[in-house]
Protein backbone atom coordinates (compact mmCIF):
# COMPACT_ATOMS: atom_id res chain seq x y z
CA UNK A 1 0.00 0.00 0.00
CA UNK A 2 1.32 3.37 -0.98
CA UNK A 3 1.43 6.19 1.74
CA UNK A 4 -1.20 7.85 -0.57
CA UNK A 5 -3.29 4.88 0.51
CA UNK A 6 -2.28 4.66 4.07
CA UNK A 7 -3.75 8.89 4.29
CA UNK A 8 -6.92 8.40 2.65
CA UNK A 9 -7.70 5.22 5.01
CA UNK A 10 -6.42 7.58 8.10
CA UNK A 11 -9.01 9.62 7.11
CA UNK A 12 -11.83 7.29 6.38
CA UNK A 13 -11.27 5.72 9.96
CA UNK A 14 -11.03 9.48 11.42
CA UNK A 15 -14.40 10.35 9.76
CA UNK A 16 -16.12 7.29 10.56
CA UNK A 17 -14.91 8.00 14.22
CA UNK A 18 -16.91 11.24 13.71
CA UNK A 19 -20.23 9.25 12.78
CA UNK A 20 -19.82 7.33 16.17
CA UNK A 21 -19.07 10.73 17.97
CA UNK A 22 -22.18 11.68 16.96
CA UNK A 23 -24.03 8.81 17.91
CA UNK A 24 -24.70 7.02 14.54
CA UNK A 25 -25.12 2.97 16.16
CA UNK A 26 -24.36 1.62 12.70
CA UNK A 27 -21.34 3.22 11.80
CA UNK A 28 -19.97 2.92 15.36
CA UNK A 29 -20.40 -0.70 15.16
CA UNK A 30 -18.92 -0.92 11.91
CA UNK A 31 -16.15 1.50 12.77
CA UNK A 32 -15.69 -1.42 15.41
CA UNK A 33 -15.59 -4.29 12.75
CA UNK A 34 -13.47 -1.77 10.49
CA UNK A 35 -11.01 -1.35 12.86
CA UNK A 36 -10.35 -5.51 13.53
CA UNK A 37 -10.99 -6.33 9.64
CA UNK A 38 -7.83 -3.47 9.11
CA UNK A 39 -5.94 -5.62 11.87
CA UNK A 40 -6.96 -9.61 9.94
CA UNK A 41 -6.49 -7.88 6.08
CA UNK A 42 -3.89 -5.55 6.05
CA UNK A 43 -0.74 -7.89 6.57
CA UNK A 44 -2.20 -9.98 3.48
CA UNK A 45 -2.70 -6.68 1.56
CA UNK A 46 0.89 -6.98 0.56
CA UNK A 47 0.66 -9.70 -1.64
CA UNK A 48 -1.57 -8.02 -3.63
CA UNK A 49 0.62 -8.53 -7.01
CA UNK A 50 2.21 -11.73 -6.22
CA UNK A 51 -0.64 -13.89 -7.67
CA UNK A 52 -3.99 -15.20 -6.24
CA UNK A 53 -2.93 -17.58 -3.96
CA UNK A 54 -1.89 -14.66 -1.73
CA UNK A 55 -4.62 -12.16 -2.08
CA UNK A 56 -7.20 -12.47 0.64
CA UNK A 57 -10.64 -13.10 -1.12
CA UNK A 58 -11.48 -10.27 0.52
CA UNK A 59 -8.86 -7.74 -0.77
CA UNK A 60 -11.06 -7.99 -4.08
CA UNK A 61 -14.29 -7.10 -2.68
CA UNK A 62 -14.88 -4.41 -5.29
CA UNK A 63 -11.65 -5.07 -6.70
CA UNK A 64 -9.51 -3.13 -3.57
CA UNK A 65 -8.59 -4.09 -0.37
CA UNK A 66 -11.64 -5.31 2.09
CA UNK A 67 -9.66 -2.68 5.12
CA UNK A 68 -10.35 0.37 2.48
CA UNK A 69 -13.96 -0.82 1.49
CA UNK A 70 -14.91 -2.04 4.93
CA UNK A 71 -13.91 2.13 5.86
CA UNK A 72 -15.21 3.47 2.05
CA UNK A 73 -18.41 0.92 3.51
CA UNK A 74 -20.46 3.85 5.41
CA UNK A 75 -20.49 5.47 2.03
CA UNK A 76 -22.98 4.75 -0.27
CA UNK A 77 -21.97 1.88 -2.24
CA UNK A 78 -23.54 0.94 -5.83
CA UNK A 79 -24.63 -2.61 -6.23
CA UNK A 80 -24.11 -5.56 -9.01
CA UNK A 81 -27.27 -6.63 -10.97
CA UNK A 82 -27.89 -10.48 -11.82
CA UNK A 83 -30.13 -11.75 -13.50
CA UNK A 84 -33.38 -9.91 -14.41
CA UNK A 85 -35.73 -11.25 -12.17
CA UNK A 86 -38.74 -9.63 -11.01
CA UNK A 87 -39.79 -9.44 -7.65
CA UNK A 88 -41.53 -12.68 -6.40
CA UNK A 89 -39.64 -14.77 -8.66
CA UNK A 90 -40.12 -18.23 -8.23
CA UNK A 91 -37.30 -20.25 -8.98
CA UNK A 92 -38.90 -22.95 -11.34
CA UNK A 93 -40.97 -20.68 -13.38
CA UNK A 94 -37.99 -18.34 -14.32
CA UNK A 95 -36.00 -21.32 -15.24
CA UNK A 96 -32.15 -20.26 -17.25
CA UNK A 97 -33.24 -16.62 -16.70
CA UNK A 98 -31.47 -16.75 -13.45
CA UNK A 99 -28.33 -16.37 -16.06
CA UNK A 100 -26.65 -13.70 -15.56
CA UNK A 101 -23.68 -13.85 -13.37
CA UNK A 102 -21.06 -11.71 -13.55
CA UNK A 103 -18.13 -13.90 -14.33
CA UNK A 104 -15.83 -11.61 -15.41
CA UNK A 105 -15.61 -10.01 -11.99
CA UNK A 106 -12.59 -11.07 -9.28
CA UNK A 107 -14.81 -9.55 -6.25
CA UNK A 108 -16.06 -12.36 -4.39
CA UNK A 109 -19.36 -13.61 -5.21
CA UNK A 110 -21.95 -14.23 -2.52
CA UNK A 111 -25.31 -16.29 -2.45
CA UNK A 112 -27.16 -16.11 0.67
CA UNK A 113 -29.61 -19.08 1.47
CA UNK A 114 -32.40 -17.50 3.70
CA UNK A 115 -35.90 -19.65 4.60
CA UNK A 116 -36.97 -20.38 8.11
CA UNK A 117 -35.37 -22.83 11.00
CA UNK A 118 -35.63 -26.24 9.29
CA UNK A 119 -36.86 -25.09 5.97
CA UNK A 120 -33.55 -27.41 4.45
CA UNK A 121 -30.70 -24.48 3.78
CA UNK A 122 -28.20 -26.50 5.19
CA UNK A 123 -29.51 -29.92 3.28
CA UNK A 124 -29.41 -28.06 0.41
CA UNK A 125 -26.36 -25.84 0.50
CA UNK A 126 -24.83 -29.70 0.68
CA UNK A 127 -25.55 -30.32 -2.76
CA UNK A 128 -24.42 -27.27 -3.94
CA UNK A 129 -21.13 -27.35 -2.60
CA UNK A 130 -20.65 -30.28 -4.26
CA UNK A 131 -21.81 -29.61 -7.47
CA UNK A 132 -21.22 -26.06 -8.04
CA UNK A 133 -17.61 -25.41 -5.94
CA UNK A 134 -18.80 -23.09 -3.33
CA UNK A 135 -18.04 -22.57 0.18
CA UNK A 136 -20.75 -23.69 2.82
CA UNK A 137 -20.62 -20.69 5.38
CA UNK A 138 -22.94 -21.33 7.91
CA UNK A 139 -23.45 -18.50 10.32
CA UNK A 140 -25.64 -21.08 12.98
CA UNK A 141 -22.19 -23.51 12.35
CA UNK A 142 -20.08 -20.34 12.67
CA UNK A 143 -21.34 -19.53 16.03
CA UNK A 144 -21.82 -22.82 17.54
CA UNK A 145 -17.76 -23.34 16.58
CA UNK A 146 -17.37 -20.10 18.40
CA UNK A 147 -19.06 -21.45 21.74
CA UNK A 148 -16.93 -24.98 21.54
CA UNK A 149 -13.69 -22.97 20.89
CA UNK A 150 -13.71 -21.44 24.69
CA UNK A 151 -14.48 -17.92 23.41
CA UNK A 152 -15.00 -15.41 25.88
CA UNK A 153 -18.48 -14.30 23.84
CA UNK A 154 -19.29 -18.59 24.14
CA UNK A 155 -21.59 -18.00 27.05
CA UNK A 156 -23.57 -15.25 25.60
CA UNK A 157 -23.81 -16.89 21.71
CA UNK A 158 -25.21 -19.79 23.56
CA UNK A 159 -27.76 -17.99 25.48
CA UNK A 160 -29.10 -16.22 22.69
CA UNK A 161 -29.12 -19.49 20.19
CA UNK A 162 -31.04 -21.03 23.69
CA UNK A 163 -33.46 -18.51 23.31
CA UNK A 164 -33.95 -18.13 19.82
CA UNK A 165 -32.67 -15.26 19.53
CA UNK A 166 -30.25 -13.23 17.03
CA UNK A 167 -26.83 -12.95 18.05
CA UNK A 168 -24.88 -9.20 17.29
CA UNK A 169 -24.02 -8.51 14.56
CA UNK A 170 -20.69 -7.77 15.29
CA UNK A 171 -20.10 -11.36 16.65
CA UNK A 172 -21.46 -13.11 13.71
CA UNK A 173 -20.08 -10.89 11.20
CA UNK A 174 -16.83 -10.98 12.46
CA UNK A 175 -16.65 -14.76 11.91
CA UNK A 176 -17.95 -14.59 8.46
CA UNK A 177 -15.10 -12.50 7.31
CA UNK A 178 -12.68 -14.34 9.28
CA UNK A 179 -13.86 -17.60 7.13
CA UNK A 180 -14.27 -15.99 3.94
CA UNK A 181 -10.60 -14.85 4.14
CA UNK A 182 -9.24 -18.16 5.17
CA UNK A 183 -11.19 -19.36 2.30
CA UNK A 184 -9.70 -20.96 -1.33
CA UNK A 185 -12.60 -19.77 -3.58
CA UNK A 186 -14.54 -16.59 -3.98
CA UNK A 187 -18.03 -18.34 -3.99
CA UNK A 188 -19.74 -18.32 -0.79
CA UNK A 189 -22.64 -19.72 0.11
CA UNK A 190 -23.47 -17.93 3.44
CA UNK A 191 -26.35 -19.58 5.17
CA UNK A 192 -28.77 -18.37 7.66
CA UNK A 193 -27.71 -15.09 7.73
CA UNK A 194 -28.64 -11.87 7.17
CA UNK A 195 -31.28 -12.65 9.95
CA UNK A 196 -32.47 -9.71 10.06
CA UNK A 197 -32.08 -5.99 9.19
CA UNK A 198 -28.76 -5.44 11.55
CA UNK A 199 -27.29 -8.16 9.90
CA UNK A 200 -27.83 -6.99 6.41
CA UNK A 201 -27.03 -3.42 7.08
CA UNK A 202 -23.50 -4.71 8.98
CA UNK A 203 -22.27 -7.09 6.01
CA UNK A 204 -22.81 -4.47 4.09
CA UNK A 205 -21.60 -1.46 5.25
CA UNK A 206 -18.36 -3.69 6.52
CA UNK A 207 -17.32 -5.40 2.95
CA UNK A 208 -19.26 -3.74 0.28
CA UNK A 209 -20.51 -6.82 -0.85
CA UNK A 210 -23.71 -7.05 -2.66
CA UNK A 211 -25.35 -10.68 -2.63
CA UNK A 212 -25.62 -11.98 -6.34
CA UNK A 213 -29.05 -13.14 -5.20
CA UNK A 214 -31.06 -14.70 -2.36
CA UNK A 215 -31.91 -18.45 -2.69
CA UNK A 216 -35.62 -18.30 -0.05
CA UNK A 217 -36.51 -21.73 1.08
CA UNK A 218 -39.97 -21.40 1.57
CA UNK A 219 -42.02 -23.83 4.03
CA UNK A 220 -44.93 -23.74 5.70
CA UNK A 221 -44.09 -23.59 10.00
CA UNK A 222 -46.00 -27.01 10.49
CA UNK A 223 -43.61 -28.92 8.38
CA UNK A 224 -40.51 -27.14 9.49
CA UNK A 225 -41.49 -28.01 13.10
CA UNK A 226 -41.69 -31.33 12.26
CA UNK A 227 -38.53 -31.29 10.24
CA UNK A 228 -36.52 -29.66 13.63
CA UNK A 229 -38.58 -32.22 15.87
CA UNK A 230 -36.97 -35.06 13.87
CA UNK A 231 -33.59 -33.43 13.09
CA UNK A 232 -31.95 -34.85 15.87
CA UNK A 233 -28.59 -33.32 15.93
CA UNK A 234 -28.58 -32.81 19.76
CA UNK A 235 -29.30 -28.95 19.44
CA UNK A 236 -29.94 -27.02 22.26
CA UNK A 237 -32.48 -25.00 20.40
CA UNK A 238 -34.66 -28.34 18.83
CA UNK A 239 -37.28 -28.05 21.28
CA UNK A 240 -40.38 -26.91 21.06
CA UNK A 241 -40.14 -23.65 23.18
CA UNK A 242 -36.96 -22.59 21.85
CA UNK A 243 -38.67 -23.24 17.96
CA UNK A 244 -42.11 -21.13 18.33
CA UNK A 245 -39.57 -18.18 19.48
CA UNK A 246 -37.37 -18.93 16.58
CA UNK A 247 -40.57 -18.97 14.32
CA UNK A 248 -41.55 -15.59 15.62
CA UNK A 249 -37.57 -14.51 15.20
CA UNK A 250 -38.23 -15.38 11.42
CA UNK A 251 -41.61 -13.98 10.78
CA UNK A 252 -40.64 -10.18 12.26
CA UNK A 253 -36.94 -10.01 11.70
CA UNK A 254 -36.03 -12.36 8.98
CA UNK A 255 -38.82 -12.23 6.21
CA UNK A 256 -38.29 -8.06 6.41
CA UNK A 257 -34.74 -9.14 4.43
CA UNK A 258 -36.28 -11.53 1.98
CA UNK A 259 -38.67 -8.86 1.26
CA UNK A 260 -35.78 -6.23 0.80
CA UNK A 261 -33.85 -8.09 -1.99
CA UNK A 262 -37.18 -8.73 -3.42
CA UNK A 263 -37.90 -5.37 -4.06
CA UNK A 264 -33.98 -5.38 -5.43
CA UNK A 265 -35.15 -8.26 -7.34
CA UNK A 266 -32.94 -10.92 -5.42
CA UNK A 267 -34.78 -13.05 -3.97
CA UNK A 268 -35.30 -16.77 -5.95
CA UNK A 269 -38.25 -18.06 -4.14
CA UNK A 270 -38.45 -22.37 -3.88
CA UNK A 271 -40.75 -24.07 -2.73
CA UNK A 272 -39.20 -26.54 0.17
CA UNK A 273 -41.95 -28.62 0.72
CA UNK A 274 -40.63 -31.06 -1.78
CA UNK A 275 -38.40 -34.06 -1.66
CA UNK A 276 -34.72 -32.99 -1.36
CA UNK A 277 -33.91 -34.47 -4.74
CA UNK A 278 -36.67 -32.43 -6.27
CA UNK A 279 -35.72 -29.10 -4.15
CA UNK A 280 -32.19 -29.58 -5.46
CA UNK A 281 -33.46 -29.88 -9.33
CA UNK A 282 -35.57 -26.72 -8.65
CA UNK A 283 -32.70 -25.11 -7.88
CA UNK A 284 -29.97 -25.78 -9.84
CA UNK A 285 -30.15 -23.25 -12.88
CA UNK A 286 -29.71 -20.80 -10.60
CA UNK A 287 -25.93 -22.34 -9.53
CA UNK A 288 -25.39 -23.43 -13.00
CA UNK A 289 -24.09 -20.05 -14.80
CA UNK A 290 -21.59 -19.92 -11.87
CA UNK A 291 -19.31 -23.12 -13.40
CA UNK A 292 -19.88 -21.42 -17.46
CA UNK A 293 -16.70 -19.29 -17.17
CA UNK A 294 -14.06 -19.16 -14.30
CA UNK A 295 -13.47 -15.55 -12.59
CA UNK A 296 -9.88 -15.77 -13.41
CA UNK A 297 -10.33 -13.86 -16.34
CA UNK A 298 -11.46 -11.23 -14.24
CA UNK A 299 -8.95 -11.89 -11.70
CA UNK A 300 -5.93 -11.52 -13.84
CA UNK A 301 -7.28 -8.24 -15.41
CA UNK A 302 -6.85 -6.93 -11.97
CA UNK A 303 -3.51 -7.87 -11.18
CA UNK A 304 -2.48 -6.27 -14.69
CA UNK A 305 -4.32 -3.09 -13.83
CA UNK A 306 -2.21 -3.00 -10.05
CA UNK A 307 1.03 -4.06 -12.07
CA UNK A 308 0.70 -1.19 -14.71
CA UNK A 309 -0.12 1.62 -12.67
CA UNK A 310 -3.53 2.16 -13.56
CA UNK A 311 -5.44 1.05 -11.05
CA UNK A 312 -5.93 4.15 -8.36
CA UNK A 313 -6.63 1.78 -5.19
CA UNK A 314 -3.61 0.08 -3.64
N1 LIG B 1 -36.94 -31.57 1.40
C1 LIG B 1 -36.93 -32.15 2.60
N2 LIG B 1 -37.91 -33.02 2.94
C2 LIG B 1 -37.93 -33.61 4.16
N3 LIG B 1 -36.99 -33.39 5.10
C3 LIG B 1 -35.98 -32.53 4.81
C4 LIG B 1 -35.91 -31.87 3.56
N4 LIG B 1 -34.82 -31.08 3.55
C5 LIG B 1 -34.24 -31.23 4.76
N5 LIG B 1 -34.93 -32.11 5.51
C6 LIG B 1 -34.62 -32.53 6.90
O1 LIG B 1 -35.17 -31.53 7.75
C7 LIG B 1 -34.28 -31.24 8.80
C8 LIG B 1 -33.89 -29.76 8.71
O2 LIG B 1 -33.12 -29.55 7.53
P1 LIG B 1 -31.88 -28.56 7.54
O3 LIG B 1 -31.24 -28.65 6.21
O4 LIG B 1 -31.02 -28.85 8.74
O5 LIG B 1 -32.65 -27.16 7.72
P2 LIG B 1 -32.13 -25.70 8.04
O6 LIG B 1 -30.65 -25.66 7.72
O7 LIG B 1 -32.94 -24.80 7.18
O8 LIG B 1 -32.42 -25.49 9.50
C9 LIG B 1 -33.10 -32.18 8.66
O9 LIG B 1 -33.29 -33.28 9.50
C10 LIG B 1 -33.14 -32.58 7.19
O10 LIG B 1 -32.61 -33.86 6.98
N1 LIG C 1 -27.20 -14.82 11.43
C1 LIG C 1 -27.45 -15.63 12.49
C2 LIG C 1 -27.64 -17.03 12.31
C3 LIG C 1 -27.93 -17.80 13.41
N2 LIG C 1 -28.00 -17.25 14.63
C4 LIG C 1 -28.33 -18.03 15.84
O1 LIG C 1 -28.14 -19.41 15.60
C5 LIG C 1 -29.39 -20.11 15.75
C6 LIG C 1 -29.42 -21.31 14.83
O2 LIG C 1 -29.36 -20.87 13.50
P1 LIG C 1 -29.11 -21.90 12.30
O3 LIG C 1 -29.06 -21.10 11.05
O4 LIG C 1 -27.94 -22.77 12.61
O5 LIG C 1 -30.36 -22.87 12.32
P2 LIG C 1 -31.86 -22.78 11.82
O6 LIG C 1 -32.57 -21.96 12.88
O7 LIG C 1 -31.92 -22.16 10.48
O8 LIG C 1 -32.30 -24.19 11.86
C7 LIG C 1 -30.45 -19.04 15.52
O9 LIG C 1 -31.71 -19.37 16.06
C8 LIG C 1 -29.80 -17.85 16.22
O10 LIG C 1 -29.92 -17.94 17.62
C9 LIG C 1 -27.82 -15.87 14.78
O11 LIG C 1 -27.91 -15.36 15.88
N3 LIG C 1 -27.53 -15.10 13.70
Amino acid sequence: MTSRGRVFARTILRSISQYRDHNVPAAASAANLIKDEVNLARPRSTGLLSGTSERSVLDKAQGGPVWFYAAAGLMAFSTTTVGSASPHTDAEEKGKDFGKIDNTSSRPRVVFVLGGPGSGKGTQCAKIVDNYGFIHLSAGDLLRAEIKSGSPNGNMIQNMIKDGKIVPSEVTVKLLLKAMNEATTDKFLIDGFPRNEENRLAFEKVTGLEPEFILYFDCPLTEMEKRLLGRNEGRVDDNIDTIRKRFKVFIESSLPVIDHYDKLGKTRKVNATKTREEVFKTIEPLFKPFLEKSSCDGLNQTIMQYSSGSAVRD
